[in-house]
């Protein structure tokens, strides 16, 4: 069978995606090849998904969508290595890389389709909110390739690629200020004299539950803290605290942070 799928960097988002896109049939094992330069990675992906591994990062540019899933810090390194084989085929290059602009991608491999992609580690479980910004040469088929990939992993959104360090800053790093959030709620709820495994149900169902009720609504986040908070009872009073703590001042720091760090990123390759 011809290898269909590359992905360059094994790490913890290229099995995010590989994961996803063999339990959802979108590919077989055997159309997948992972070029990773750890032995154990490699090792594992191998023995976890049935796919083929290679630490040869060339042997994966016979995949038809090549997906580069390496740190952005080790970028011109591996472009430089798949420069002259990549510039004999036509992939699609698809980079999740932070900060890695579409003009970096052009000029590392000029005359592909490269298009620029931020998802998150959701898209483990099907629910990941990925971003698109296309390249010059991406025409609509490598769009719908684009679409129809990270479709079969959670929700797709096209964006301008001015947009993109926002967009990392906000979903793709996002989970881990989720995570942040449910592990205090659920250590609040132990502080309150909660058992730990109760907290962190309470936590975790009340986090889905409201963005459940927000989406199927349409509600404005504003109108329903207003209505959980009843006139002199218990709500207002956790309010007050994360208020005076700076709970969403520090929720707009991160998020402009992590986007000022993806920018960074970008400009150091
Ligand atoms: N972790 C996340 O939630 C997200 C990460 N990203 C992006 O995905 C990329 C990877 O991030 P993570 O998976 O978190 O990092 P990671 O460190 O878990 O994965 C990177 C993998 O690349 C491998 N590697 C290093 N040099 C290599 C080379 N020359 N050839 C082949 N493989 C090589 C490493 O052994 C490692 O397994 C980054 O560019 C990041 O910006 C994008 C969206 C979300
Ligand atoms: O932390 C990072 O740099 C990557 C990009 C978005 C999420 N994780």
């Amino acid at each position: 069978m011809s290898v269909k799928f590359g992905i360059i960097g094994g790490g913890v988002m290229g099995e995010a995606l590989l994961s996803r896109l063999v339990s959802q049939k979108i590919y077989q094992p055997t159309e997948i090849i992972v070029g990773e330069k750890s032995p154990e990675r490699r090792s594992y992906l191998a023995h976890q998904y049935g796919v083929s591994v290679t630490d040869d990062n060339l042997v994966v540019t016979q995949a038809s969508v090549l997906l580069l899933a390496i740190k952005p810090q080790v970028f011109t390194a591996v472009a430089a290595e798949l420069a002259s084989v990549l510039a004999k085929s036509v992939p699609l290059i698809i980079s999740i890389l932070a900060g890695v602009s579409l003009s970096q991608l052009e000029e590392a491999f000029p005359q592909l389709p490269v298009i620029r992609a931020m998802p998150n580690t959701p898209a483990t479980v099907g629910a990941g909110m990925t971003a698109i910004s296309l390249g010059a040469q991406a025409g609509d088929r490598d769009k719908q390739t684009a679409q129809q990939l990270f479709s079969a992993v959670g929700e797709v959104v096209e964006v301008p690629e001015t947009l993109m360090d926002a967009v990392t800053g906000l979903s793709g790093s996002g989970p881990a200020y989720v995570a942040l959030f449910v592990e205090a709620l659920s250590d609040g709820g132990v502080a309150a004299g909660l058992p730990r495994a109760i907290a962190t149900q309470l936590a975790l169902q009340t986090v889905r539950g409201t963005v459940q009720l927000l989406q199927e609504t349409q509600m404005h986040p504003a109108e329903l803290k207003d209505r959980v908070t009843s006139p002199g009872g218990t709500t207002i009073a956790g309010v007050t605290e994360l208020e005076r703590a700076g709970f969403r001042a520090g929720l707009i720091a991160a998020v402009k942070a992590a986007s000022q760090r993806s920018q960074e990123l970008g400009a150091k390759e």
